[in-house]
């Protein structure tokens, strides 16, 4: 089943509140499409209209080519699954992921055979025959999902499917849902997150949302390596982008602030500075793209010194956290383990080349173009 959605110039409001401004985009045929942005953006909002929860204020969705404001929700073979659902506490596993299909006057065989399958999809066959009450949380919530996926449909809607784990259950549900994607690779889904790793491993386009309208949309390696604005450089990176108010000297084709110069001649910011043209910049640069010295003297020149704030260890790596003698926190991660003291002297350098430049003024990310 295939199934492709469009939004056409579509906005959204309850009351005098508006939710969504002219949106326009295609979810393409059988494509794993991640709704991204932060709370009350309104990725609920959009899949509801999917869904035909809800009705557009203006504009129009196209589902298959056909207005969807003709097709009633029942008729869209749509599939939903919201982050809050729940199991019938008194049905064994396998009477859960059947009760949608006997629901639907699927044939005893058939509902034998796809809840066999999507439980295998799912790694919860060996549970079947237990009580939600005997699952841990990641097989109920599996459990859950697998409601929503027993019956075939062109398009599902995961709203935050692992919203409410611990940190190490999202992550073991994260790599499973990689089987899962292959498992769905004919039908349309529509998965909504506001985790950039979720984002970032699931998605094959990533749709932006912020303040009601999008941002960008695009593959989640290319939005990491060309963040339309600082809002979604911040929100794509672990830990978070460093974010430096500068100014330009044109002629010696630097960067600046009363603590240290950058020198960009030379780098692929180069260009880009100068078609820029204006005194004040904003200066981007990821924490694992700078270097550091606990040693004076170790850098000849384009450093700045802080002072250690604090020290973390994050998927393997170092982070440290430091401030600057203007009150810039710096981050900068690195492969060591052993904790730098707080307190310390620190001594800081970025790599240009491997830096943003951003609008002082719209923050829009005026170095676009970048291929890694
Ligand atoms: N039925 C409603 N009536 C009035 N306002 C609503 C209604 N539903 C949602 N909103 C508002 O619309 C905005 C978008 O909500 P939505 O649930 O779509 O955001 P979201 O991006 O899914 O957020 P979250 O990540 O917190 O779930 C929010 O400001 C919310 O308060």
């Amino acid at each position: 089943m295939k199934t492709k959605i469009e939004f056409r110039g579509v906005s959204k409001s309850y009351g005098e509140v508006q939710v969504l401004h002219d949106l326009n985009f295609s979810i393409e045929e059988n494509e794993f499409f991640v709704l991204f942005g932060p709370a009350g953006a309104g990725k609920t909002t959009i899949m509801k209209l999917i869904a035909g929860l809800e009705f557009v204020s203006s504009g129009t969705i196209l589902i298959d080519g056909k207005d969807a404001t003709a097709i009633a929700p029942e008729k869209r073979k749509i599939r939903m699954a919201f982050e809050n659902f729940t199991l019938y506490p008194h049905l064994t596993v396998f009477e859960n992921l059947a009760s949608p299909l006997r629901n639907n006057k699927y044939s005893k065989q058939e509902i034998k055979n796809r809840v066999q399958k999507t439980a295998q999809m799912l790694e919860i066959d060996p549970y079947l025959n237990r009580l939600p009450k005997q699952l841990s949380g990641g097989q109920k919530q599996r459990v859950s999902l697998g409601r929503a996926l027993v019956m075939e449909s062109g398009v599902y809607l995961l709203d935050e499917p692992l919203a409410h784990l611990d940190a190490k259950l999202r992550s073991e549900l994260r790599s499973e849902f990689q089987n899962l994607k292959t498992s769905l690779r004919n039908s349309t889904v529509v998965y909504v997150t506001h985790d950039y790793t979720e984002a970032m491993s699931l998605g094959d386009r990533v749709c932006v949302i912020e303040d009601k309208k999008i941002v960008q949309i695009d593959t989640p390696q290319s939005i990491y390596n060309n963040p339309r604005n600082v809002s979604v450089a911040r929100m794509f990176g672990q830990p978070e982008i460093n974010i430096l108010p500068m100014e330009t000297d044109l002629h010696k084709k630097t960067v600046f602030n009363q603590l240290f110069e950058i020198p960009l001649a030379g780098t692929p910011l180069e260009a880009h500075l100068d078609l820029y043209g204006k005194p004040s910049v904003i200066f981007g640069c990821r924490p694992r793209d700078w270097e550091f010295s606990l040693e004076h003297g170790y850098f000849q020149d384009g450093f700045v010194q802080g002072e250690v704030v604090g020290f973390e260890i994050k998927n393997f790596r170092g982070i440290i956290l430091s401030r600057l003698e203007n009150g810039q926190y710096i981050s900068v991660s690195c492969d060591e383990y052993s904790p730098v003291a707080p307190g310390s002297r620190i001594y800081l350098k970025p790599n240009p080349a491997a830096g943003y430049l951003f609008d002082a003024d719209t923050e829009q990310n005026v170095s676009l173009g970048r291929e890694m």
